[in-house]
């Protein structure tokens, strides 16, 4: 379990995380979102000891990362997949981080099989492709068989196929009860493998909700979209029943406090032909830019003042 409370970083006159405050539990897959620039490397850095918070605390099972026993059993941690040494192979590479943890060949060879590396075990890092760097990063996370895992941009990088062993692997991860904190700036990844998402803008908490939640808070969540030949008349019959009507392009009609069926019913009384008609259920994507729209507003304005 990650717990993260007030936790606040500065950089000088650089806030880059504001008091921040919130848990990734055990069995769930957490995602952790934010615009460019929100803290969040610089949050999962202090989790893993690699800074100091100016204030405020982050603990893994309830010690601070440089108080864990065994952290690389406590922990697995990727955040940079190009940290390995270009020279060493997959397998020497986390032979050497075994050793220094006590951890036998038979689990490297385990891992390496676990992150389909077996067949490229004995080729140097240093030839890898961006796919193939990952999974050993991810290799190297799940080493110490920890019950925590941190996991920067896991997919970063990965074919579609790669992009779907790390979807059941999380998931599989969080089944036998770990708990998993990954970032990602691929929404429809997250929305499909994260159970809860934690969304930072600016080092400050936008939202900790269930993937649906935050889904539901989408402007288009809840809403019935209807295209028609003929939408003025629609909405005029909308209206006057006392629904919201947002005409849209192309005769389309998003229409707020009416059902499916109360938009059919309200076409036929005003003779209008329907062409598409169905509820709309808004998207995590939708939800974050929505959330964080400030956010990357107030980064954006910041940088052009910089460049004056
Ligand atoms: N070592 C450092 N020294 C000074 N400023 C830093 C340092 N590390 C991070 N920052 C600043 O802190 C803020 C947060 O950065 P951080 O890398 O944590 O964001 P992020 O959410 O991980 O962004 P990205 O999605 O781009 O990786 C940024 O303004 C960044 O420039």
């Amino acid at each position: 379990m990650i717990e993260v409370a007030a936790l606040t970083k500065r950089y000088g006159s650089t806030t880059a995380v504001d008091g921040l405050t919130f848990a990734a539990r055990p069995g769930t897959v957490t995602g952790f979102l934010g615009p460019n620039g929100a803290g969040k490397s610089t949050t999962m850095r202090i989790v893993v000891g690699l800074e100091r918070p100016t204030s405020g605390t982050a603990t893994v099972d309830g010690r601070r990362f440089a108080d864990l026993p065994a952290p690389l059993h406590a922990v697995g941690v990727m955040l940079d997949a190009r940290s390995v040494h270009p020279g060493r192979t997959a397998y020497k590479h986390l032979l050497s981080m075994a050793r220094t943890h006590g951890i036998g060949r038979a689990r490297v060879r385990h891992v390496l099989a676990q992150t389909g590396l077996e067949p490229v075990a004995n080729r140097r890092a240093g030839t890898f492709s961006l796919g193939m760097g990952q999974r050993l990063g991810i290799a190297g996370a799940l080493l110490g068989d920890p019950a925590t895992l941190i996991l920067d941009e896991p997919v970063n990088g990965l074919d579609p196929e790669g992009v779907l062993w790390v979807r059941h692997l999380v998931r599989e991860l969080a089944a036998e009860g770990r708990t998993v904190l990954l970032s990602s700036h691929l929404m429809h990844e997250l929305a499909l493998c994260a159970d809860r998402v934690v969304i930072i803008g600016r080092g400050r908490l936008l939202a900790d909700a269930s993937v649906q939640e935050i889904v539901a808070r989408s402007e288009r969540a809840g809403t019935v979209r209807v295209r028609t030949t003929d939408p003025e008349p629609l909405a005029r019959e909308l209206l006057a029943a006392g629904a919201q009507v947002t005409p849209l392009e192309g005769g389309v009609l998003q229409v707020r406090g009416a059902s499916v069926d109360d938009v059919g019913t309200a076409a036929r009384r005003c003779g209008v032909t329907v062409l598409e008609l169905g509820a709309e259920s808004g998207s995590l994507e939708e939800a974050y830019l929505q959330l964080t729209g400030d956010a990357v507003q107030y980064r954006a304005a910041e940088m052009k003042d910089g460049a004056r």
